[in-house]
Formats: C-alpha cells, structure tokens, sequence
C-alpha cells in the first residue's frame, strides 16, 4: 500500500497533542537547564554477558574472484549523475520561522536529488553536537504514528527530534520463535545503522542520548503497542538512554519492498521467472529506472544488521521517484545476533544483480583491518552510550558481509557486467 505523509503535518498535529508524559514522570526537568549534561553512568551494566563468536573470513579462491570482478568492473566508465538539485520549498513553511538559519535547517536545505548528504560535511558534526547538548524546548509523546513509544523533541536552536527510548538490555535478543512484530524497538539499533549506513550505504541521523527520569524508574504513556502499565519504559536505575533522529521533511512512503517475510515474493519461490516478475513489481511500483538496484541496497543493509521489520522505505517527495531511498526507522534491527535472514537478499540472489557503487563499498569494507566490526566500533565511539552493540552483534555484522559477498561471487561466473550494474549511482 503506497501512501503519502506530510512530516510537516504530522508534526503540527503532535504539537497539539497533550504531553501526557506520564504519572510518574518529571521530564520537565529536562526543559530547565542551559546546556544538557549527561550522567556519568556506567552503561556496561546494560549488558550481562558477551559470547565469544569467531572470525570470518573468505575463501582465498572466492577473494580474488571478487577483487578481480571489482578491477573489470571499475574499468567501465559510466557517466555519475551530477549531485541534483536543491530546492527552496524542502522547508516547511512552519519550519523556518526564525530569521537565523540553523544547522539544522542548513542540513534539509542542501539536501540534494542524487545526494541526501556528504558524510564529510562539517554540518553534520554540528547538527550532530547540537542533538547531544542543546537544552531540549519541548517534549510530546508522539502517539498512533508507528506503534511504539516515541517522542517529539524540539531543540534550543528549533531543532526537531524523533526520539526513541531505550526499552530492553542492550543484549536482550529477542528469541528465535518471537514473530518480528512482537520485538520490541531497539533503540540502539536505530544509532548502529546510522554508523553501519556511513560503512557502508545511506540512512538518518540517529544518536543517543540519556533521558534522566529524575529519580523516578519508570514511565507509561499511549501507543497502539507496549506503552501502557504493564509495558512501562524505565530507567537503569533512573536514566534512559533514547535515539535522536532529525525530522525530514515530507517523504513519499512506499510501502512494498520484495521481503518474502512480508508475502508477494515468497509465493514465487523457485519460480524460475521470478526475477522478471519482481522487476515488473517494482517498476510498477516506482518508474525510476534505479530502483531495482536501489530496493537491492536496502535488502543487503537490512541483511547485514538482520532487520526484518523494513516494511517501508521513503523518497524526499519534491524529488518523487527519481531520488534515493531513504531509510527511516531501523528499530527492529540488531535484533537475532545468531541468526541470518537469508530471505531478506532474495532478491539480490535470485536476480543476481548487485549496485557496482555498492559491491566496491562491502569489498573495501572487508579488506579493512579488523572488518566491519572494527570499523562499527570505531564509528561507534563518537557515541555517548558505550558500548551500544554487543560483541555478538559486532561479529555478526562480519559474518553476514562474508555471506553476501558470497551470494555476489556465486551470481559472477563468468558474467560480471550482468551481475555488477554500473547504473551511475
Ligand atoms: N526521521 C524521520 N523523519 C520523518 N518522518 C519520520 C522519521 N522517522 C519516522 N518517521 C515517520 O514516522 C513514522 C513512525 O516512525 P517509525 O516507523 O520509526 O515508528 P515505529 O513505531 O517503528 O513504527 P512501526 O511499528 O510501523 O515500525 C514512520 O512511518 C514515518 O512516517
Ligand atoms: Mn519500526
């Protein structure tokens, strides 16, 4: 089901909204301090034990197969696309009220149709250390969008927050009989694939914070999901630690990508026309001639932190379909350490058709030392909740980039422009 939202909307609507942050709840606390500070807690005690997990590594025959297919494959020049346009309506009208423009809003305005952002631009360092200190103006549960507990932050400098809670211990995984439907969000995984999209592809700015209940322990509010009474959020002992992620502007929602786990494609297995059945699907869908290749990236990303729950990806509206995906709400990945989601590369395998920008972004990725664990761990740093991943989910991430690299190096043969599509993106 494709539908339309308007961020915008949405936000004014939650403004009206009571804050009934709750009974046992002093958040506006919060609301009175210049600067944000954040307790010094020991967020190790979040965890209880770490497994040890072993290395992964390719065979050395399948390596040098990759690398040679990614040396031919370089040598074809395909003209880029040009980084696109900005527009001046990306601003909401209510969002640009003051007459001094924020990073914040310097961050939407240059958002581009081929580039959502550069992860060398100063600005994002400043919208990002703003997010961890800025006085926080405003506080509104957001109620009956999604299903579970979130939060409207607005910032000193008018800054708009989703915020998402901390709701489990960081290595509680859900078991392997639990529907994906019945896990609760992790806000931890929200932060990680922000850092695993600069290893590898695109998502928001997501970061952690500590929400301090003051003494109190817990708090219940009002959601369709795992708010109420018997599903109250609480503190370790009194502080939570919640995602920060910008506000974007309106977003085109669709609401399909080819997830067996979510029908359409599961029906079709071993169907041996499948391939030209899913591309029909998506072209009906969308007619950007990069989507294919786009719903592919999102598939290996969702596989590689083990997200089952994308059930919709978004397109900055003005641009429509010609543009990027972009990926809000990763809350339900780094869920199963112990487990792959083989489906999820479905389409990548049974197509056997991969981005070439993105086959030489997990190849460069995997020839790093340590891997992408360390490099996880090491953009993870800049984060105020330590350590947000455990060891598991660190070697996981290891594991699964093998696995899909070995997907791409059965697909290869001998057909290496047929399988790494140089698309320009
Ligand atoms: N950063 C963002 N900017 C703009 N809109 C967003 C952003 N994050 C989320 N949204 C919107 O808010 C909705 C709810 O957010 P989200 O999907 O993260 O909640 P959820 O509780 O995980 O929902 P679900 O249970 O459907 O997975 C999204 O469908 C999207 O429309
Ligand atoms: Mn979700």
């Amino acid at each position: 089901m494709k539908k339309q939202f308007t961020v915008a909307l949405l936000y004014g609507m939650c403004i009206v909204l009571v804050m009934t942050l709750i009974q046992y709840t002093d958040i506006e606390n919060l609301l009175g301090q210049d600067e944000r500070t954040h307790p010094n807690v020991d967020i190790h005690n979040l965890f209880d034990k770490t497994i040890a997990a072993r290395d992964h590594q390719l065979p050395f025959k399948v390596e040098e197969g990759l690398y040679s297919a990614l040396n031919r494959s370089l040598k074809r020049l395909v003209k880029r696309p040009d980084q696109g346009e900005v527009l001046t309506d990306l601003l909401p009208a209510n969002w640009s009220s003051s007459s001094v423009i924020q990073p914040w809003q310097r961050f939407i305005n240059n958002i581009r149709r081929h580039v959502f952002y550069s992860e060398d631009d100063p600005l994002i360092d400043e919208v990002i250390h703003r997010m961890k200190s800025l006085r926080i103006t405003e506080i509104i549960e957001k109620s009956r969008t999604g299903t579970e507990f979130k939060f409207f932050f607005t910032l000193a400098d008018g800054t708009p927050i989703i915020a998402k809670p901390m709701r489990l211990m960081i290595n509680n995984e859900p078991p392997p009989n639990m529907s994906k439907n019945d896990f609760y969000e992790r806000f931890q995984s929200e932060v990680a694939a922000y850092h695993l999209s600069s290893a590898t592809l695109v998502a928001l700015i997501v970061r952690p914070i500590h929400l301090s209940t003051d003494g109190a322990t817990c708090f219940t509010g009002h959601c369709p999901k795992k708010c109420d009474e018997e599903h109250p959020t609480c503190g370790q002992p009194d502080v939570i630690p919640a995602s920060f992620a910008l506000l974007l502007p309106k977003l085109i929602t669709n609401g399909w990508v080819p997830n067996p786990t979510h029908g359409m494609t599961a029906r079709r297995s071993g169907d041996s026309n499948v391939c030209d059945s899913l591309e029909k699907r998506i072209s009906r869908r969308s007619s950007a001639t990069r989507s294919y290749l786009d719903i592919v990236d999102i598939n290996v990303f969702d596989f590689i932190q083990g997200n089952l729950d994308r059930h919709h990806y978004g397109q900055i509206i003005q641009f429509g379909n010609n543009s990027y995906p972009v990926l809000f709400d990763n809350g339900r990945g780094f869920a199963r350490s112990y487990q792959d989601e083989f489906d999820l590369l479905y389409p990548m395998y049974k197509c056997c058709k991969i981005r070439q920008s993105t086959f030489e972004k997990l190849i460069n990725v995997y020839q790093k030392e340590g891997g992408l664990r360390e490099a996880m761990r090491r953009s993870l740093k800049s984060e105020l909740v330590h350590p947000l991943l455990t060891e598991d989910q660190l070697f996981a991430l290891d594991r699964r980039l093998v696995k899909v690299l070995e997907a791409i190096y059965g697909c290869i043969g001998t057909n290496i422009e047929g399988v790494i599509i140089n698309d320009g993106y």
